[in-house]
């Protein structure tokens, strides 16, 4: 893992925003076509504030989401609806998005078709990852029902139910996070700090974001 201290989160939003472009460039130098994932949540809108506007050819860019909440796109928990909001917007309203979430009443209905969806984006070229307090990332949640098959399992997708969740999720497994290419996880304040910390000391079980940690770029900002 490496770490990159910033000033201030605004600095390490656009730096990092810049980061992901370039390496998108980078992987469309030498495919057809480059895969981004990103999380929801409420770090990373700066950061696609930014990279919605970066110059690059979006139309062979395929934009998923590391993990979604079982929620239709009308709801202000959907992180579709975020990035559709200011990812998939300006430049890059020309990428494709590949979706985590269908109509359904739960994921599993849909867990095969999406997986199958996502398939031919695998490797994914960039990951961008956020982190929780209790050292969840993605929507691997510690004391989650699937936990084991999203740690240590060799499915592309997992439906996931967690105390710390108010609603079903579905996630990338661990497994195609750590396959790609390109992985970056952002965090703010002193306490996701002290959580990443304490994660790299503990088994997955216990804190999955240590999981993930091999190979990542990690970039925080203290506020
Ligand atoms: O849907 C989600 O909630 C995310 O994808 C999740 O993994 C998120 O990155 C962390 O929970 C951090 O969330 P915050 O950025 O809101 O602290």
């Amino acid at each position: 893992m490496k770490l990159i201290e910033y000033p201030d989160a605004e600095i390490m939003m656009m730096e990092l925003a810049d980061t992901l472009a370039g390496e998108l460039k980078n992987a469309l130098l030498v495919h057809d076509t480059a895969s981004l994932a990103v999380p929801g949540g409420t770090t990373p809108g700066p950061i696609f504030d930014s990279l919605c506007a970066a110059d690059l050819d979006w139309a062979r860019v395929h934009v998923m989401l590391t993990d979604e909440r079982w929620v239709p796109e009308t709801s202000d928990r959907s992180n579709t609806r975020l990035l559709r909001e200011r990812l998939l917007t300006d430049k890059a309203s020309a990428a494709q998005y590949v979706p985590l979430y269908a109509d359904a009443p739960t994921p599993e209905e849909k867990l095969p078709d999406l997986a199958a969806a996502l398939a031919d984006d695998l490797p994914l070229s960039v990951v961008l990852l956020g982190m929780g307090a209790d050292m969840h990332t993605a929507s691997i949640f510690p004391g989650a029902d699937q936990l084991d098959l999203a740690l240590a399992g060799d499915d592309l997708l997992v439906a996931m139910r967690a105390p710390g969740a108010p609603e079903p999720r579905i996630t990338l497994s661990a497994k195609v996070l750590n396959a790609a290419m390109s992985r970056h996880l952002v965090i703010i304040g002193a306490e996701k700090r002290a959580a990443l910390e304490k994660a790299q000391g503990l088994p997955a079980q216990e804190a999955p974001v240590s999981a993930i940690l091999n190979g990542t770029t990690v970039h925080w900002a203290e506020r």
